[in-house]
C-alpha cells in the first residue's frame, strides 16, 4: 500500500498508519475526509479485512463514505451512532494549542459535527501543517446559497473590528459555478493571513446569519499525531506533550515496518 510515495504522502501515511494504534475493536469511529484521512481510511479497512478489527464507520462526507464502504468498514450515520468513541480526521493548519483550520476540502461542517460528538478526536497531518499561528491558510466559512453576496458583506464588516492581517474573501468555486458542501451550502474562503484571536473570530463568525459554520476548530482536538517524509511520526498529547516520537521504514517490497511499543 506505501510502495513509492513522495516525501508529503509518506508523512501523511505514517501519521495515519500511527493512528490507527487508538482505534480498537467495538469502537464507533468517526472518519475524516481530504487525502490524510484516507489513508486512515485505507489502513482501517486493511485491519478490518486482514485482522478482524470490527468497527462502525460515521464518515464526514460522501466522498470518504463511498471509499469506507469500499474497504469494508461498515458505514453508519450520525444519527444512528449518536456518540462516537473516536474522530480521526486532517487539518489545514494546526497551531501549539492544538487549535485547527479544517475545511479545504469543503468538509468543516460534518467534520465539526462528528468530532464534537465524539470521547476524542484525533487530528493526523504531515508535519508542514503545523504553525505558530493560524491564518496563513484561508479560513473557510459555509454559508448557505440564500442571500449569500449579503452574508459576504457582513462577514468582511465584522472582520474590521477584529485582529486579522487580511480580510478578502472570496466564493469557493467548482470551475464556473459555485462550490456546493454535501449539505448544500456554499464556501467563502476568508484570506486572513494571520488569526489574532482565533476563539473570538470563531464565535463571531458564527452570530453572522447566513453562516452555518467556520473552520475553525477550537479546544476540540486532543491529540495529533504528526508523520514527517522521513518516516519519523510524533504523538502529541493536549494534556501531555509530545507522547512519543516513533520511526516508520518503508520495505523495498512494499510494505512498512516500526516496532511501536505501546
Ligand atoms: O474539508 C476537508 C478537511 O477539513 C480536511 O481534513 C483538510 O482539508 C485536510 O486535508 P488533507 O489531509 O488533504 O490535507
Amino acid at each position: 500500500m506505501a510502495a513509492d510515495l513522495s516525501p508529503i504522502d509518506k508523512a501523511k501515511f505514517v501519521a495515519a498508519r500511527r493512528a490507527t494504534q487508538f482505534v480498537e475493536s467495538g469502537m464507533r469511529v468517526g472518519l475524516g475526509t481530504g487525502s490524510t484521512a484516507a489513508w486512515l481510511v485505507k489502513c482501517l479497512g486493511e485491519m478490518v479485512r486482514e485482522e478482524g478489527l470490527k468497527i462502525t464507520g460515521v464518515p464526514t462526507s460522501t466522498r470518504t463514505a463511498e471509499l469506507a464502504r469500499e474497504v469494508g468498514i461498515e458505514v453508519i450515520s450520525l444519527d444512528e451512532a449518536r456518540w462516537l468513541d473516536l474522530t480521526i480526521d486532517g487539518a489545514d493548519e494546526l497551531d501549539g494549542k492544538m487549535n485547527l483550520i479544517k475545511g479545504g476540502g469543503g468538509a468543516l461542517l460534518m467534520e465539526k459535527i462528528v468530532a464534537t460528538a465524539s470521547d476524542q478526536m484525533i487530528v493526523i497531518a504531515d508535519s508542514g501543517k503545523e504553525v505558530e499561528t493560524l491564518g496563513a491558510f484561508p479560513l473557510p466559512v459555509e454559508v448557505i446559497p440564500f442571500g449569500w453576496q449579503t452574508t459576504k458583506l457582513l462577514v468582511e464588516e465584522t472582520l474590521i473590528g477584529l485582529d486579522v492581517l487580511g480580510r478578502t474573501t472570496q466564493l469557493r468555486m467548482n470551475g464556473d459555478a459555485p462550490y456546493v458542501t454535501d449539505e448544500g451550502n456554499h464556501i467563502l474562503d476568508l484570506h486572513l493571513k494571520r488569526i489574532g484571536n482565533a476563539r473570538q473570530l470563531s464565535l463571531v463568525l458564527n452570530q453572522i446569519p447566513g453562516v452555518v459554520e467556520n473552520g475553525l476548530f477550537i479546544d476540540i482536538c486532543d491529540k495529533v499525531v504528526l508523520g514527517h517524509g522521513d518516516g519519523r511520526v510524533e504523538v502529541r498529547d493536549f494534556a501531555a506533550g509530545l507522547v512519543s516520537e516513533d520511526r516508520y521504514d518503508f520495505l523495498d517490497d512494499g510494505n512498512v515496518f516500526t516496532d511501536i511499543s505501546d
